[in-house]
């Protein structure tokens, strides 16, 4: 892996708009590769900065497919809901289709639910043992989990599941379902999105720390891929570089 790329933004705003300026770069260079974007994204404070920034760019929304690095099992009207969150906010807002975007089903159990996505994301990439997203939009939790995958949890050594499904959650709600490890770190490019100075402690740890037991955001590493960290100056603010 390349040593990862760390843009620290002015401001909430300014991450906004680098970020999407990044999203579209990738999605222009993907469509004229394979004709398709394929894309994982992420719920929590990333919805905001996504949301405002990609609607200022126009793009082959049609060839956008949208697909979740995690989701909460909670019917999709439920505001921890990321999948309702996105169709509020960005399909309200670009022209991806409807069918484009890929929720993680509610209304089986979280174990059943994990099994349909999995299948859902071999089917997309079919003919790969592996699916490689281009672009994996991820956080990072104040308590250092990314997706959900928590601290110490044992879904951290997941090594056959490509998606997992998980009852015991430490942050609310317990029930989710999650892309693992192995998937993650076979993306084309991995993006942290991390703002405000809540994370900065967490963002120091991860970025600068050398810990025996990584957190689950250090454990990040695209095998073959990019890794860029995308901050804002107030989660930066502990960080020896700047
Ligand atoms: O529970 C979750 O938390 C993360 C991070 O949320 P944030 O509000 O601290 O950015 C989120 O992105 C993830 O998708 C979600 O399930």
């Amino acid at each position: 892996m390349a040593a990862p790329i760390v843009t620290v933004c002015d401001s909430e705003t300014s991450l906004a708009c680098k970020l999407s300026d990044l999203v579209h770069k990738k999605a222009e260079e993907a469509i004229s590769q394979r004709c398709v974007f394929r894309l994982g994204v992420t719920g929590g404070s990333m919805v905001k900065v996504l949301c405002e920034g990609l609607p200022k760019h126009t793009a082959d929304w049609a060839k956008w497919k949208v697909f979740f690095c995690d989701e909460r099992h909670v019917p999709y009207t439920d505001k921890e809901c990321s999948y309702g969150d996105y169709k509020a906010n960005l399909l309200t807002a670009v022209a991806i289709p409807e069918n484009n975007l890929y929720p993680i089903q509610p209304d089986i159990t979280v174990e059943e639910a994990a099994v349909e996505y999995e299948k859902k994301i071999k089917e997309e990439f079919a003919g790969s043992d592996l699916p490689r997203f281009d672009v994996l939009l991820l956080p990072m939790g104040a308590d250092g989990h990314t997706c959900s995958l928590f601290p110490d949890h044992k879904l951290l050594n997941e090594k056959d599941k490509l998606v997992a499904a998980l009852s015991d959650s430490p942050k609310p709600p317990p029930s989710r379902v999650t892309m693992t490890l192995p998937l993650v770190n076979n993306a084309a490019c991995a993006v942290f999105v991390v703002y405000g100075a809540s994370k900065a402690e967490m963002l120091k740890r991860v970025l600068e720390g050398n810990e025996a037991n990584p957190l689950p955001a250090a454990r990040i590493k695209p095998t073959n891929g990019e890794l860029i960290w995308m901050v804002d100056a107030a989660a930066a603010k502990l960080l020896d570089r700047q």
